[in-house]
């Protein structure tokens, strides 16, 4: 793939803090990236490197194979927008929309017709002339939108630009922004700190934990592997354990790995199964579904049960210390806390986690 946007290997200190750690990646032409990681793992600071507000301390950032370093901010084909719209208060959303393409020189009928379309994209048709200070966050983020997409910048970065709206709103502007920014065909880095966002939104999720790239990779491909021990916990996989602190019973069913090997158990592969009684003690059911490991066919004590509207999450506690977190479908109602269960895992749904070769 020819990459329109080349970052290589940057580093970031701020004080003795490395901010950001060996930072490589490529973006081809009209994909989105987004930039996922918890609060303080470096989003931000990458994306004001991109921008030119930041100067790395090492590597380098091209764009359509042009070393950036020397390009000021305003003159290298970036847009930008951020979480507070940041828009001029004493300017109508028309004047809003139309600084960049002013400053740029463009006369004023090709700028009125090119800031009509930009309202027409971002679906603020007709409130050309409204004052910015009265309309609502949603509205105000969309005339962001289109003022940093007006002047056709190459490259579009968006910080959290749905942060301060509701969770309804945000999901609806979500769904907008895709479409936009695939209407026009635009490469684009989108910084967030919500999962289903960084998802529902990128082509491709960048993972940034404590300054480093530990995954790039499409939603699909993360989502079925998460590649490291670390991406796992952050994406919220409960059940993230080093073999050796396994039950024999399911370390059994890791083949030959050795004892230090991280691994995980989804928690929507967790079956729970009535026990019987066998020979006067109780023991596991015999008969498993098809494509249920009997090899890892054990009992545990449900520890704690809760129900959240759409699935049933119940730790199971094994003894020794293992506790497995379940998620179970509405249809399996869960035995109360404190009864004693079997507990069977599907096929495909537990595997062992290595660092995955970084796919740049
Ligand atoms: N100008 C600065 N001076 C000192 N430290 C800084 C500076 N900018 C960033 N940092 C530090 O660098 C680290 C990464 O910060 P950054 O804002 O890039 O993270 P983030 O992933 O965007 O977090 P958030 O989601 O909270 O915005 C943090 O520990 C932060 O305190």
């Amino acid at each position: 793939m020819k990459c329109l946007l080349e970052v290589e290997n940057i580093e970031k200190w701020h004080g003795l803090l490395k901010t950001l750690d060996g930072i490589s990646l490529c973006l081809g032409e009209g994909e989105i990236l987004t930039l996922l990681g918890p609060s303080g793992g470096g989003k931000t600071t990458l994306l004001r490197i991109l921008a030119g507000l930041e100067a790395p301390d090492r590597g380098r950032v091209c764009l359509d194979g042009r070393d950036l370093a020397p390009v000021e901010p305003h003159r290298r084909g970036v847009g930008l927008v951020f979480q507070d719209a940041a828009l001029f208060p004493h300017l109508n959303v028309e004047a809003n929309v139309a600084f960049g393409l002013r400053m740029a020189g463009m006369k004023k009928r090709e700028r009125q017709h090119r800031v009509f379309e930009m309202l027409e994209l971002v679906g603020l048709s007709g409130l050309e002339k409204r004052r910015v200070d009265g309309l609502s966050g949603g509205e105000r983020q969309r005339v962001a939108l289109a003022r940093s997409l007006a002047p056709s910048p190459k490259l579009l970065l968006l910080d959290e630009p749905l942060g301060a709206l509701d969770r309804n709103l945000r999901e609806r502007l979500a769904r907008d922004l895709r479409t936009i920014l695939k209407k026009q065909q635009l490469t684009a880095v989108f910084v967030t700190h919500d999962q289903e966002e960084a998802f529902s939104l990128g082509d491709r999720i960048a993972v940034l934990l404590d300054g480093r790239l530990e995954r790039m990779d499409t939603p699909e491909a993360l989502s079925a592997y998460p590649g490291s021990p670390a991406v796992a916990r952050f994406l919220g996989e409960p059940n993230v354990f080093t073999l050796k602190d396994l039950p024999a019973a399911f370390r059994g069913l890791f083949g030959d790995s050795s004892e230090e090997t991280a691994v995980l158990i989804r928690p929507e592969g967790i079956v729970l199964r009535p026990l019987i009684p066998v020979d006067g003690e109780a023991g596991p059911f015999p008969v498993l579904a098809s494509g249920e490991k009997d090899a890892a066919f054990l009992s545990a004590h449900v520890k704690e049960r809760r129900f959240f509207g759409a699935f049933f999450r119940v730790e199971l506690d094994f003894g020794g210390g293992f506790v497995l977190t379940a998620r179970l479908p509405v249809s399996m109602v869960p035995p109360d806390e404190g009864a004693r269960v079997g507990v069977a895992l599907k096929e495909g749904m537990f595997f062992a986690l290595n660092d995955v070769q970084k796919d740049r």
